[in-house]
Parts: C-alpha cells; sequence; structure tokens
C-alpha cells in the first residue's frame, strides 16, 4: 500500500486550537488541522510553513512534534507528523477551507473529525 506523508499544523492562541473543515475531495466535510503532503526535499517543518501559507495566508513558526500518527486508510498508509505551531503573522484566510473553528480542548470533540485524527484528539483532550 503506498504511504501518503502529511504535515498537520496544531495552531494555538491562548488556550485555543484552530480546526478546519475540508472544502473538497474525498474528506470533504471532515474536520483536520491544516496541512497537507510533504514534498520531495522539504523537511516536514518546510512542508508544514508553506502549505499555512498557500492554505491560510499565514505565516507560522512551528514548534514542538506532538505526535506521528500512523493510519491505514482503505486506499492508502498515512503517516501525519502534527507539530505545536503559533501564528507569526496573518489572519487565517481560509483560502481552501470552507469553515474554522478556534476549540478549547474539552471542546475538541464537538466537531467530525477524519478518521486518522481521532487517537490524536484524545491525546491532545487528555493532555
Ligand atoms: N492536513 C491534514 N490532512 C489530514 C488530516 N487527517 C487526515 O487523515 N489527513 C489526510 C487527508 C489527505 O488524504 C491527506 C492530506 O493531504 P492533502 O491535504 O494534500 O490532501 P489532498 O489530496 O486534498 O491534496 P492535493 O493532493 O489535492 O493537493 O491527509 C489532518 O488532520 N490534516
Amino acid at each position: 500500500m503506498k504511504t501518503v506523508e502529511v504535515v498537520a499544523a496544531i495552531i494555538c492562541e491562548e488556550d485555543k486550537i484552530f480546526a478546519t473543515q475540508r472544502g473538497y475531495g474525498e474528506f470533504k466535510d471532515g474536520w483536520e488541522f491544516p496541512g497537507g503532503k510533504i514534498e520531495s526535499g522539504e523537511t516536514p517543518q518546510e512542508a508544514l510553513k508553506r502549505e499555512i501559507k498557500e492554505e491560510l495566508d499565514t505565516e507560522i513558526s512551528v514548534g514542538q512534534l506532538v505526535d506521528i500518527v500512523e493510519f491505514d486508510y482503505p486506499n492508502f498508509h498515512l503517516t501525519m507528523h502534527c507539530f505545536f505551531c503559533k501564528i507569526l503573522k496573518g489572519d487565517l484566510v481560509l483560502k481552501e477551507h470552507e469553515a474554522s473553528k478556534w476549540l478549547m480542548k474539552y471542546e475538541l470533540d464537538t466537531v467530525d473529525w477524519l478518521p486518522a485524527d481521532q487517537g490524536l484528539i484524545e491525546k491532545l483532550m487528555n493532555s
């Protein structure tokens, strides 16, 4: 099975975490942490900064690695590197997503996360 290498940004501000809803494709309407596929030659941190600039027109700093999620979807294996991030500059403009929410940790389970994110959400809620 092919492996897709993805980076995801857990953007925090004060006590809240930024969640986005996918606007297109196979997982449309599912909630996720913004990010995307690592391109060849990029470090995960570089990929994450590029993706957040593209998707949200925002510059971030990439902090601690929170988790590397390994998950089998029917058609591919996902390896997802998840980092805590902070906003440096920009207003999180939704260029690809259809909605977003700032959620407190205890509210994280109030949106419908993509299947691969379930374990991570539990971990964040219990942290
Ligand atoms: N960014 C992100 N992707 C996630 C999460 N959870 C999860 O299963 N994924 C999956 C969905 C996609 O298959 C993949 C992300 O890659 P992507 O955003 O480039 O996906 P895509 O296929 O829509 O993009 P593209 O090839 O059209 O550029 O990882 C998450 O929390 N954040």
